[in-house]
């Protein structure tokens, strides 16, 4: 059923063929042949993947975009992918919104993709000269933090991902040892860091790179450059980091040193719609660099390389273990911007990939950690072939969901903003779809089977033949000949031609059945078997018998094809299973590891923290317990001091303590007047003392006249005889003493003894009160009764 508008591929997909090396990797035998260019077309746009020594297999044909053979330079692949016009698209010239732009480069280890994307010693890859184009572009209209030092604090401004926005100034500085060091072409990909021993991370902190002193010149696009928008300024900010392992990570910030492992790493990334872009996923909390002119970027560029994790396998010696990822942002706004407060900035993105390759780790010969990023690559790699198969459904059905690029990383970095930006989200403004180029890379005397498999899910369409097997039925068909005979076999017609999707994505259960004949559902591809050639009348019957074998034939021969394949598939992926597995343990162990060093960091931590609150409060506690004994024991000093003249023999104990405990001061003051009162007593007793001892023994009345002595004067004149003086004296002088005994005692119990009245009176009257009363009785005594 014909659709409403032509489907139109996410990505324009072309095929580069890498020259012939007599490596040990390489087989030998060519087993990719081009097809020369149809009347419609100048270039070659289908191959032909002939299967060696294996007449078994069925010969398959890839149609792309266009094919570029072993002769074509950089400048051609630059060209004819129409890189200028994606660099175009990013500089929204014309005061158009323009588009974001993604050219990536897929293949087996070791066919080109790092050549092609980021050159050679002598020659300039597609970021070099894509970087070109874009500074010779903008020219005047380019905006650089030298020129206008506030471009950083406004960049930093409206950018949406949580970056930290660099000058290039303070970056290579940082990067870079201030001296210009013999010159390390850009493809010179020094070992990762992180794996490398002699060049450890730390390199990154203690030991700066040398500064390149030039880069490659060729090709040459002096002449080129493409439109902008002159009533805008720009400014370019560039940012690198890769997918390794399913995780993003930056390259332009160093790794920091784990204060559990004290191993340097860095910091995985999160891929999320950010506050300020909502309706889009970006990397966030990147490291850009706002670069203002070429070199600056060149040099930011080897900077991120430098840090990118290449390792030398058996199938190439600088074999990229990640896919690297080269973003430059062209921000752009309106020269009244800067008029009206700093306005924020828009732009584009182009991002440049270069894909890890897949390999096959018998090839490759890797082991542990390689073998086990190996399977992780090659995991990505198959998810993207799954989205490459399904893109034109997605965009002829207007179905993005369609492409399962949430599967994993890489897909969801290189296929989430091909789709238009989301409606919902009022607020953001409306992005077109961006532009995609993928470059698959292939070597034709490399890993058939490798290399088969890569073509099978990058190419826009493809067409299998059946081959044609030397049998019985057609020794038989070519036998009797009959007065008019049939044509061979091969005369009859075009073999049987198939195409079907080598994958099988998760659900679907057509793609496993074989579909016969007819074209590609692309247009891209034109059918390349001319059609049935006419027959003789004469034996129709015969020959329609043996079409009919023939045509069966092909049939099995095909199911056998097919089962050989999909053995193969099932093949691979149980290796890559494998290999994913072995990661996983990898990575299990890595996890567990941190885990346990996070917990015991925590539990020390939390340790040290309880032990420190224990310490305080038990100081404390001590603090407030020798107080609490000091007031106890100071108070039970004066108790024992004060108790036996001052305590109320009849007050109970148990009261004494509650006083001590309710109220300090009360009992202090308490305290006090019984030891005034005391002194005040031994004083006057002192005084009564030296009053006694001076008067004469005439002035002294009878013993029996005297009151509190039990002896009445009646009770002395009856009956008794009359003492003598000495016995007057004896006397007297034990009266004296009774009565001061009785006075202490009368002193001490003056309070329990007054009437009611008296003792409130006492209660609530000051020590002077109570000192009056006390000398008003003992004047009392001391005039009446004592003597
Ligand atoms: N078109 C080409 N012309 C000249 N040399 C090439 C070309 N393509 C690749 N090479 C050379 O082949 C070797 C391997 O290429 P490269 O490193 O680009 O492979 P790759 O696909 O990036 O491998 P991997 O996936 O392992 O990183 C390099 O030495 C490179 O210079």
């Amino acid at each position: 059923m014909a659709t409403s508008r032509p489907p139109q591929n996410l990505f324009q997909v072309y095929l580069r063929l890498r020259p012939h090396n007599n490596s040990a990797s390489t087989s030998g035998e060519r087993f990719l042949s081009v097809e020369e260019p149809d009347e419609n077309s100048d270039a070659p746009r289908y191959i032909t993947l002939n299967p060696p020594n294996d007449r078994r297999r069925a010969i398959e044909k890839f149609a792309f975009t266009q094919v570029f053979e072993e002769d074509a330079s950089q400048l051609d692949v630059f060209h004819c992918t129409g890189v200028a016009n994606l660099v175009e698209g990013v500089l929204a010239p014309y005061g158009g919104e323009g588009t974001d732009a993604l050219l990536a480069t897929l293949g087996v280890t070791g066919s080109g993709k790092s050549y092609t994307i980021l050159g050679s010693k002598s020659q300039r890859g597609m970021i070099q000269l894509a970087l070109d184009v874009i500074f010779r572009s903008l020219s005047d209209n380019l905006l650089d933090c030298s020129s206008y030092p506030p471009l950083e604090q406004s960049i930093t401004n409206s950018d949406p991902s949580e970056a930290l926005i660099f000058s290039a100034h303070n970056f290579l500085d940082s990067v870079y040892a201030d001296a210009p060091a013999t010159f390390k072409s850009s493809s010179s990909r020094a070992p990762t860091p992180m794996l490398s021993e002699s060049v450890g991370p730390s390199s990154n902190q203690h030991r700066r790179m040398n500064r390149p002193v030039a880069f490659p010149q060729q090709p040459d696009i002096n002449a080129l450059s493409v439109s902008c928008d002159p009533s805008s300024e720009y400014a370019v900010v560039v940012s690198m980091y890769e997918v390794y392992n399913d995780r993003i990570f930056d390259l332009l910030t160093p790794p920091t040193k784990s204060a559990a492992t004290k191993e340097y790493r860095r910091r995985p990334l999160l891929f999320k719609p950010t506050e300020t872009s909502p309706d889009r996923k970006i990397v966030a909390g990147l490291r850009k660099v706002i670069c203002g002119d070429l070199q600056q970027a060149l040099l930011v560029l080897e900077a991120g390389l430098h840090e990118r994790r290449v390792t030398g396998t058996s199938s190439n010696s600088v074999s990229s273990r990640s896919h690297g990822f080269f973003c430059v942002e062209v921000k752009k706004r309106t020269r009244a911007s800067r008029k009206h407060g700093d306005l924020p900035w828009g732009g584009n993105i182009l991002t440049i990939v270069d894909l890890a390759g897949s390999e096959r780790a018998r090839d490759a010969k890797t082991a542990g950690a390689t073998l086990a990023e190996a399977g992780k690559i090659n995991e990505s790699l198959m998810y993207l072939g799954q989205c490459l198969q399904m893109q034109s459904d997605a965009t002829t059905k207007d179905k993005p969901n369609l492409v399962p690029f949430r599967q994993c990383k890489l897909t969801e970095l290189l296929f989430s903003n091909c789709f238009p930006s989301a409606s919902s989200f009022s607020s953001a403004r409306y992005r077109n779809p961006q532009k995609a180029v993928m470059i698959v890379t292939a070597d034709p005397h490399g890993d058939y089977n490798a290399t088969s498999q890569i073509l099978r899910y990058s190419a826009l369409a493809r067409e299998v033949t059946v081959p044609r097997v030397p049998s019985i039925t057609q020794t038989a068909l070519s036998a009797p000949a009959p007065p008019a005979s049939p044509p061979p076999l091969g005369q009859l017609g075009s073999p049987p031609v198939h195409h079907r999707s080598f994958f099988a994505p998760p659900g679907s259960s057509s793609s496993n059945q074989p579909q016969h004949g007819g074209l590609l559902s692309s247009p891209n591809i034109q059918r390349a078997f001319s059609p049935l050639s006419g027959s003789s009348p004469s034996g129709d019957a015969h020959r329609s018998t043996m079409e009919a074998a023939a045509l069966e034939i092909a049939r099995l021969s095909e199911e056998l094809e097919y089962l050989r394949q999909a053995l193969e598939s099932e093949r691979s992926a149980r290796e890559e299973a494998e290999a994913h597995l072995l990661s996983m343990e990898d990575r299990m162990i890595e996890l567990e590891q941190a885990i346990r060093e996070d917990c015991t960091n925590e539990f020390e931590q939390r340790l040290e923290i309880e032990m420190a609150r224990w310490k305080t409060t038990m100081q404390i506690e001590m603090e407030r317990g020798e107080e609490h004994w000091g007031r106890k024991i100071e108070v039970f000093e004066r108790s024992l001091a004060v108790a036996p003249l001052s305590l109320p023999s009849t007050q109970p104990q148990s009261d004494y303590e509650e006083v001590d405990g309710e109220d300090n001061d009360k009992e202090n003051i308490l305290m006090e007047d019984m030891e005034q009162e005391n002194e005040r007593l031994k004083r006057e007793n002192e005084i009564l003392r030296r009053e006694v001892a001076g008067m004469s023994p005439s002035k002294r009345r009878p013993l029996g006249e005297r009151s509190g002595l039990g002896v009445t004067g009646e009770e002395s004149r009856g009956g008794s005889p009359r003492p003598t003086r000495k016995d007057r004296e004896k006397d007297r002088e034990v009266t004296l003493r009774q009565r001061l005994e009785n006075l202490r005692m009368d002193d001490s119990s003056s309070e329990s003894q007054r009437p009611p009245s008296a003792q409130q009176q006492s209660r609530h009257s000051s020590p002077k009160k109570m000192r009056r009363l006390q000398t008003k009785r003992w004047n009392e005594i001391d005039d009446d009764d004592m003597f």
